[in-house]
């Protein structure tokens, strides 16, 4: 059988290619997989099978700390190349990002590629998350937590396990999305009373899925989303953008002021003296993207959190009893110096964020291909060809033993200074530790995740003990056959998760004070 003309074009295009790629591309030194040498398929086959943070890891292992993961793509395992790739002027946010943009082209503060447009958006978002929004807010936050106490107090009754034990993913998944659409829409999702959240968080879980495999491949996104979505059977994407349509009509018609949220903070800054024409649509957009990135990572870090003191009776005393000495009432746990002073707390969240980091993998930055400058990119003491994706795999280097050691361990002391630890060994650790990224795009949200992760942790360990359910039921988050008691995480951009199942005892009368 003899090829027709264009089919034979296309082939011997293709083998061009791929030799290209193979022999002479300026990466075709750097080790990795055959098939990342020559194509972005092997990335899309590693989003797709949702274990790209291990798998990354294991890479590493085997060839060393800088591996080439697509043909212009290469990832690092160390501190300074976390710091030279996110911290630089120099490199962007990957333009892979630009296919996660809407149908119509519109986007948002995480996927603005063009740094005049990424500015005036995180300057919006950042109006909302500041530490003067969050006072404002924080009485909000603390009615959705006193409903998730309530929840876990009324579980806490019941005599048979099956209904005593509680699902921290979902009861967590929950509470977070109540919180931060509220911070987005002011609207009362209210998922810990009704339960609609099963519908927002598996669509959010959906749709980052999708992204995840169109940023590693980008061609993937020409698969229109919705037929996509229709045939994996995830009809929930359809009915979240119902809801979120609702969430925004049902916010335009109330006043402003009525509500302290993301619309009556930024409203007034619509169309005026930014750089940028910002219209309320866009606005919209920046209000659903907190959904995700509020919501989802949130999640995440608690569900990790609350496997790990499970597991490690000596952190959680340690923990329960700063906790219980510091405050001298549930309703004295506030944002302020009291809490923020909590330190064993802020270093068992941050270990639990490096051992089961949220965003898992690796967050793709780029050397553009029209930077002039006449100085090389030169990232931990390798020089950079223009064009190149960069980045570091969170999970990677926060497993990265030179960093962290006993890397499987979850040790709070870890991030501590004392007596077995210098502050250099901190200090050493704190530059490795990638959770949150780093620089002009790493997370805006992080002094609210750590507002929102620390009163929930602190509340409910003065209002309860808990303990790890007994058997199988006990089991469920944990990872299977790695040899290591850790939290699993299904990589999807963010995580998608399970467990764990834990039994909460009332402490004494204090849970008088909830109802
Ligand atoms: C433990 C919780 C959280 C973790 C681990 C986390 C992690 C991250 C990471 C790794 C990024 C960079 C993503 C990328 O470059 O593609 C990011 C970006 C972002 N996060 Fe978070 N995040 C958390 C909570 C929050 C919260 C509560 C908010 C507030 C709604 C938030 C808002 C954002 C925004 C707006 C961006 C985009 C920033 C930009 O591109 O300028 N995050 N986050």
């Amino acid at each position: 059988m003899s090829l027709s003309m264009p089919a034979l074009a296309v082939v011997t295009l293709i083998c061009f290619i791929l030799v290209y790629r193979f022999t002479f591309h300026p990466l075709r030194n750097y080790p990795g997989p055959l098939l990342a040498k020559v194509s972005d398929l092997y990335g899309f086959f590693l989003a797709a099978g949702m274990n790209e943070h291990l798998t990354t890891r294991k890479l590493h292992m085997r060839y060393g700390p800088v591996i080439r993961l697509g043909p212009s793509k290469l990832v690092f395992n160390s501190a300074q190349g976390f710091h030279d790739i996110y911290n630089n002027e120099r490199v962007t946010k990957s333009k892979a990002y630009l296919v996660t943009r809407g149908n119509d082209g519109s986007f948002h503060v995480w996927n603005a590629i063009d740094k005049k447009q990424h500015r005036a958006r995180r300057k919006l978002v950042g109006e909302a998350v500041s530490a003067r929004s969050m006072r404002q807010f924080e009485p909000i936050m603390a009615g959705q937590i006193n409903i998730f106490l309530r929840n876990i107090l009324n579980s806490s009754h019941n005599s048979d396990l099956k209904n005593s034990a509680v699902n921290v993913t979902d009861r967590m998944k929950m509470l977070s999305f109540d919180i931060v659409s509220r911070l987005a829409f002011g609207y009362p999702l209210d998922s810990q009373t009704n339960r609609s959240y099963e519908l927002v968080s598996k669509a959010i879980s959906a749709g980052s899925y999708l992204h995840s495999m169109a940023l590693h491949f980008p061609p993937f996104r020409h698969l229109n989303i919705f037929l996509l979505a229709a045939f994996a059977n995830w009809g929930q994407l359809y009915d979240y953008h119902v809801l979120v349509t609702k969430m925004i009509s049902s916010r335009l018609s109330r006043d402003k002021n009525t509500v302290h949220d993301f619309y009556s903070i930024v409203s007034d800054e619509l169309d005026t003296e930014t750089d940028e024409k910002i219209g309320s649509n866009d606005l919209w957009a920046e209000a659903v993207f907190f959904l995700p990135a509020g919501g989802d990572t949130v999640s995440t870090a608690l569900s990790g959190l609350l496997f790990y003191l499970s597991r490690n009776p000596e952190s959680y005393q340690k923990l329960a009893t700063e906790i219980r000495s510091t405050f001298v009432s549930g309703a004295d746990i506030q944002g302020g110096q009291k809490l923020s002073g909590c330190r064993y707390l802020r270093a068992c969240f941050d270990e639990a964020l490096r051992m089961s980091p949220p965003v898992s993998g690796t967050v793709w930055r780029e050397f553009p291909a029209t930077d002039r400058s006449a100085e090389p990119l030169i990232v931990d003491g390798h020089v950079i060809p223009r064009g190149t994706q960069l980045g570091v795999s969170t999970y990677t280097l926060q497993h990265n033993g030179e960093y962290f050691p006993d890397p499987f361990a979850f040790r709070p002391e870890r991030w501590l200074p004392s007596a077995d630890i210098s502050e250099d060994q901190v200090r050493w650790a704190q530059d490795a530790f990638a959770a949150f990224s780093l620089g002009a795009r790493g997370c805006a949200g992080k002094a609210m995740a750590y507002l929102e992760s620390s009163l929930i942790v602190a509340k409910s360990l003065w209002y309860f003990d808990f303990e790890r359910a007994p058997g199988k039921l006990g089991d469920v988050g944990a990872a299977e056959n790695s040899g290591v008691d850790e939290f699993r995480l299904y990589n999807t951009f963010t995580s998608v998760h399970d467990g764990p199942n834990l039994i909460f005892h009332p402490r004494g009368d204090f849970c008088k004070e909830l109802s």
